[in-house]
């Protein structure tokens, strides 16, 4: 099956009782046993049909075994380093989600844990980070929101010769673009309340594994930390899985047309996005990404107020999030990256002055006259 089509026909894609080409919302916290241990589900935490549904559906379109989901992408990767104990270590990509850096600072610390953070792009600085505590590489690419991109197969490559896991967090490109797996991942997350949901209704995390026992292992973790998505919100993702093809061709289309605009506009200083053929990942991210996503960052020329541009754009909303229907802007350094100390931020390229858009899938005529009104505002 090609991929558009598994997009609505893969996983469970009808509902196996009545036929219901759309999975019924099973609003049910338990299941009748007929016999003690008998029956396919027991309680909606340990299983639900319809999050099996849209677990089912994103193991096949990650192209791997079993898929799991989870109340928040927050939650998906609190599970994930669930696996792990006190005095394990990490290699953790330099670049990541702030709440993502949040987690692993005032969190995972606490429990003993240990890190160690890289410029994953840096090969030779991912094997030098590795030490016998070492239980695995986790990182984010293209990254948030720098847009960074590391190179998947070589990674799970040095993870595999050093017996650790790799672990993805496939959130900015979506299967559609990019399937770690395929390149040798062991562990893919997402916060599905972004491309995978599309339409700024649904917060969901997703994970998804190749070895079976670890995903028996992850299952396990799943039910007994609880942190399950509910029938509603899994109905939700999975009606919005359902376009995501259509949705990532508009993405892209108007991201380059979005990129065209502001690689000529005067008053912008750098731009990020792995679209750009100056851009030092552009090679990486060709080889391994059907298409360079729709997410570009960058920072206007020093002077001009950032805060000021955001607030002018119109038809663009000013809000945290990504990946949706909806054209979102924001400012990193006290919107979604505000959890990281400004040193920390500093040193790993995050300025105050970066703008970071998700370009949605309006009009181009729009977007890139709400970009040249703001721009005119900032000029007057
Ligand atoms: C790359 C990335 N991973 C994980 C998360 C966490 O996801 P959620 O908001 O669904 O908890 C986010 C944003 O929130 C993100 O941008
Ligand atoms: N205020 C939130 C931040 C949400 S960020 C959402 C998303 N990951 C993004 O990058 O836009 C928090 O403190 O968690």
């Amino acid at each position: 099956m090609e991929f558009g089509t598994k997009l609505i026909h893969g996983g469970i894609s009808e509902d196996e009782f009545t036929g219901a080409t759309s999975i019924p919302i099973y609003m049910a916290s338990t299941f009748h046993q007929n016999k003690i241990g008998e029956g396919k589900y027991e309680y909606s935490r340990s299983g639900n049909p319809t999050r099996e549904a849209v677990e089912k559906l994103i193991a096949d379109l990650e192209g791997g075994n079993d898929g799991f989901a989870f109340a928040s992408g927050s939650a998906a990767i609190n599970t994930v380093f669930s696996l792990f104990s006190a005095g394990d270590h990490f290699i953790v990509g330099n670049d990541v989600y702030g709440g993502t850096f949040r987690l692993i600072n005032s969190v995972l610390k606490r429990f003993g844990m240990t890190f160690t953070i890289v410029d994953t792009r840096d090969l030779e600085a991912v094997k030098q980070a590795i030490t016998p505590e070492t239980k695995a590489i986790y990182l984010e690419t293209p990254t948030n929101p720098l847009l960074r991109v590391t190179d998947i197969a070589a990674v799970a490559d040095i993870a595999k010769q050093h017996g650790v896991l790799s672990i993805i967090d496939n959130t900015f490109a979506s299967p559609y673009i990019q399937r770690p797996i395929e390149l040798g991942v062991d562990i893919v997350l997402h916060s599905a309340s972004k491309y995978l949901g599309g339409h700024s209704d649904v917060i969901a995390g997703l994970i998804v594994t190749k070895d079976p026992e670890l995903g028996e292992q992850i299952g396990f973790l799943q039910n007994a930390i609880g942190g399950v998505l509910a029938p509603q919100e899994s109905w939700l993702l999975q009606r919005g899985i359902k376009t995501l093809s259509l949705r990532m061709q508009a993405h892209l289309k108007n991201a380059q047309a979005v990129f065209d605009y502001l690689n000529k506009q005067p008053m912008v200083s750098k731009i990020y996005y792995p679209g750009d053929p100056e851009n030092p990942d552009y090679e990486v991210a060709k080889k391994q990404m059907h298409g360079f996503g729709a997410m570009i960052s960058f920072e206007l020329k020093p002077g001009l107020d950032p805060k000021a541009f955001v607030e002018q754009l119109r038809v663009i909303t000013l809000a945290e999030s990504l990946g949706a229907i909806e054209s979102l802007v924001e400012v990193p350094a006290v919107m979604t990256h505000g959890a990281i100390p400004r040193d920390i931020r500093l040193q790993n390229g995050i300025k105050d002055e970066l703008i970071r858009l998700s370009v949605g899938i309006e009009d181009q005529a729009d977007l890139l006259a709400d970009l040249a009104h703001a721009f005119q505002y900032l000029g007057d």
